[in-house]
């Protein structure tokens, strides 16, 4: 078993109150064996990483993602949701072959790994090709087949929705999870969505959905079934013993956030997605308030640009002071709190990683603080929620092994990921 020492670190656990503190930690295996003050192992180590001017923290979790749209990046923006995805997305996904969606997701991997993210929930297709990239990367995700009923595909999506969740659950040392991944109120029409909910809740499979993301899916279906989006979900069962990891969220009736009271999961928060696709601004606040479960996430790269969920957590908490006119809304430690631990809950991985303990797994960064714009250091939660960005991360280490070490790669090949990538792109969205 590997012994790994890091050492002389500024230590931000993310158990809530926790005060940071100078110290050690020590990971055997793929755990944290033990975080102290000053760590004398008691058997010899195999690598000694010096964690002066260092941050460690929680690796961070993003809660909604399709990686492999990173393929996608810059290619369509400043557009509306529903052209942005029937016009541009759609057609060059609709050319994306098996290895593409490899390549896309190691792409969106090397970005994570990059920014500091140990975990994600992805939605999208080829997920055998998604699992493989997310097994050969070294992270860690929870992953579903995205089905939509917009032809009759002779059930070929919910075919590949269980081959997933049958093949790659607890895969990769335990590091891929999946969920049941219908797409979203619009694309799911009432009979087959509520056989999906069935089949989840009888086999115990969480599910991962879009929810009230515009204006116009309200509407869309305010006029085909006479309710919100979030009611049609809640009468169909959906938040009746399901644990529901649900996406967006922005457009919510307070009638709608009290229904969503006690469910089980919560929502991923995307608010750099939601800002530039210009959806609006998620009831962060009176979610929290229900005591519903907030997480982060990016959206894919196709709309998002960025996978960096540094960007997110500024962008979640400046949303609630400036739509409250209320700064002391989500403080630094709190919005930090969603990046980690309360994602993780959202993808039910919380008894395993997103805190520092020992015996948790080892998915943890280090952030370097040796920079004009992360000194002098006074408040550490604050100096990280407000001033660093993904590429102050130094380290990325997920189920004890070290991805990114001085921010170079150790699983990833980058020149070859690179010219795959470019290659790629270019040819799925030749003449769109
Ligand atoms: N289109 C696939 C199934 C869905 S996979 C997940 C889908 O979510 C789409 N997607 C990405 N971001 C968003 C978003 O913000 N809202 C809605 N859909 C999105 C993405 O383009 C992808 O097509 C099929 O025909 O089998
Ligand atoms: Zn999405």
């Amino acid at each position: 078993m590997k012994r790994t020492l890091i050492k002389g670190c500024s230590i931000l656990t993310m158990r809530e109150g926790e005060l940071p503190f100078v110290g050690d930690l020590l990971i055997e295996g793929e755990r944290i064996a033990e975080i102290g003050p000053a760590i004398e192992p008691k058997q010899p180590v195999d690598e000694v990483i010096t964690g002066v001017g260092m941050v460690a923290m929680p690796g961070l979790i993003n809660a909604h993602n399709h990686a492999s749209m990173s393929l996608l990046r810059a290619f369509s923006d400043d557009l509306k949701l529903m052209d942005w995805l029937d016009k541009k997305m759609l057609p060059a996904e609709g050319r994306m072959t098996p290895e593409d969606v490899y390549w896309g997701t190691m792409l969106g991997a090397a970005e994570m790994i990059a920014s500091g993210t140990t975990s994600f929930a992805d939605m999208y297709v080829h997920m055998n090709q998604v699992a493989q990239a997310v097994q050969d990367s070294g992270m860690r995700a929870s992953l579903t087949r995205g089905v939509v009923f917009l032809e009759d595909d002779g059930g070929k999506r919910m075919t590949e929705a269980l081959h997933l969740i049958d093949t790659w659950s607890g895969a990769a040392n335990g590091r891929i999870s999946t969920m049941l991944g219908p797409h979203a109120p619009y694309t799911c029409p009432p009979q087959p969505l509520s056989e999906i909910i069935d089949l989840a809740r009888s086999r115990q499979i969480p599910i991962h959905i879009h929810l009230a993301e515009t204006v116009e899916e309200v509407e869309k279906i305010r006029n085909r079934y006479n309710q919100t989006p979030t009611q049609y979900l809640y009468e169909l069962g959906m938040f009746t013993d399901n644990h529901v990891l649900l996406a967006h969220a922005v457009h919510l009736s307070t009638e709608d956030v009290r229904l969503l009271r006690r469910m089980r999961g919560g929502v991923s928060h995307n608010p750099v997605s939601n800002l530039k696709l210009g959806c609006g601004i998620a009831p962060v606040r009176d979610m929290l308030e229900q005591g519903i479960t907030v997480g982060l996430g990016t959206d894919g790269a196709g709309s998002a640009t960025t996978l960096d969920m540094f960007a997110e957590i500024k962008a979640a908490t400046w949303l609630q002071k400036l739509q409250h006119g209320d700064p002391t809304l989500l403080p630094a430690e709190q919005v930090l709190r969603m990046a980690t631990i309360e994602s993780a809950k959202l993808l039910q991985i919380d008894h395993e990683v997103g805190t520092l303990e020992a015996g948790k797994k080892a998915d943890l960064i280090l952030i370097n603080l040796n920079k004009p714009h992360m000194q002098p250091v006074h408040d550490l939660h604050a100096l990280i929620a407000y001033s660093a960005t993904g590429a102050d991360v130094d380290t990325t280490i997920v189920n004890g092994e070290i991805l990114m070490k001085n921010r170079q790669f150790t699983h990833i090949s980058w020149e070859e990921l690179r010219r795959e990538a470019t290659m790629r792109a270019a040819r799925l969205v030749e003449g769109l």
